[in-house]
């Protein structure tokens, strides 16, 4: 029941999106069908309120200013990826069930086009009052579903393209743009994940840890050799991150020079390892850059690391913030080492 509700929910929100961008002249394609589906669903208040003051101003709603909302309101403030995701969900499932129901209807009519044809056949040139009305009338509504069909299918690959572009909007949202490795907000969202599998499934077994990293004295890199190759070194340790990753495990950069590694389901003994290994692999890395003077060389780095693993009962942000802990004490240990802190 639930289910249905949602899908009429989902097509109430597709046909007043569309109904509004006819109303309003729109053009059709993905920017414009993602800035009016979001005012249909009445998920976004603030782009809601924007357009309706564009409305009552009687402006007019062009390319350009649409695109400002879109930017704006759609990817800006709602950048949620799970909103995101929602929405293109809505949208094809909505598309989906509205062209099963025409390709029924067309398949029925032409059922009962071809049933009418046979009858009359039957009737052997006898006159039946009102039967060719019917049966222009059916052609009629066969033509017209037929143009419905096609429009529907125009529809869909509009739609399609839409869902694209929010499959890329989503993935830029969770992804750190200068190293590519996945972002906060990522992090935030497989923590999330992470945490109540284990909760559901019994700590012991579940458990992950979680691997907090730091590069050392990154300010001199910036200072040294500018912030170019200051760039350059965080995408070699990104790298090395992505590479030192095992399977099920996320690394993300959540910070300027900081960078996690959750480790879902993982003892803290193997969780050390890959730490290590992280680590000594890291300081054998060099970034080609130029000194002020303009000479090659190789910047050189290493990192501090800490590490923990969730213990019971307690919330992601305990967990993060042990990480942390466990970080500081690196640094403050001397740098280029792990500190496991537990509890
Ligand atoms: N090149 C570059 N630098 C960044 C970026 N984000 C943050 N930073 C720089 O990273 C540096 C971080 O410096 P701190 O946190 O003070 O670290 P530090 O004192 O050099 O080193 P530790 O004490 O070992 O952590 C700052 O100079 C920031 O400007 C970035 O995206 N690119």
């Amino acid at each position: 029941m639930k289910n249905t509700e949602n899908v009429e929910r989902a097509a109430d929100i597709v046909r007043e999106a569309l109904n509004l961008m006819r109303k309003y002249s729109v053009p059709m394609h993905p920017v414009n069908y993602a800035v009016w589906h979001a005012y249909a669903s009445g998920d976004n208040l603030e782009l809601r309120n924007a357009i309706d003051r564009y409305m009552l101003q009687h402006l007019t709603l062009d390319e350009a200013a649409t695109e400002v909302l879109y930017r704006r309101h759609v990817i800006g403030n709602s950048a949620d990826p799970a909103l995101l995701q929602r929405m293109s969900e809505r949208m094809s499932s909505a598309l989906g069930q509205a062209v099963e129901s025409a390709a029924r209807a067309g398949d029925q009519t032409a059922a009962y086009g071809s049933s009418l044809s046979r009858f009359q056949d039957g009737l052997a040139g006898q006159a039946l009052p009102g039967l060719e009305e019917i049966l222009a009338t059916t052609r009629q509504m066969q033509a017209a579903i037929q143009a419905l069909q096609r429009q529907l299918g125009d529809s869909r690959q509009e739609i399609g393209q839409l869902r694209d572009e929010l499959e890329r909007v989503r993935q830029e949202n969770l992804t750190d743009t200068l190293t590519g490795l996945p972002n906060r907000r990522a992090f935030e969202q497989r923590l999330a994940a992470c945490m109540t599998l284990a909760a559901s499934a019994g700590m012991n077994s579940h458990a992950p840890c979680l691997l907090m990293l730091d590069i050392d004295h990154f300010k001199r890199v910036n200072d040294s050799y500018g912030h170019g190759t200051g760039d350059q070194v965080l995408c070699t340790v990104a790298a090395a991150l992505q590479a030192g990753t095992p399977d099920n495990a996320l690394a993300a950069r959540i910070g300027g020079e900081e960078f996690v590694m959750l480790l879902p389901a993982m003892q803290l003994q193997g969780a050390r390892l890959v730490a290590e290994q992280l680590r000594q692999k890291i300081a054998t890395l060099r970034t080609p850059a130029r000194s002020k003077t303009g000479a090659e060389l190789q910047v050189q780095v290493t990192v501090s690391i800490g590490l923990t693993s969730l213990q019971r009962g307690e919330t992601g942000r305990q967990f993060i913030e042990r990480a942390d802990q466990a970080l500081y004490q690196s640094k403050h240990g001397g740098r280029d080492r792990i500190t496991v802190r537990m509890g």
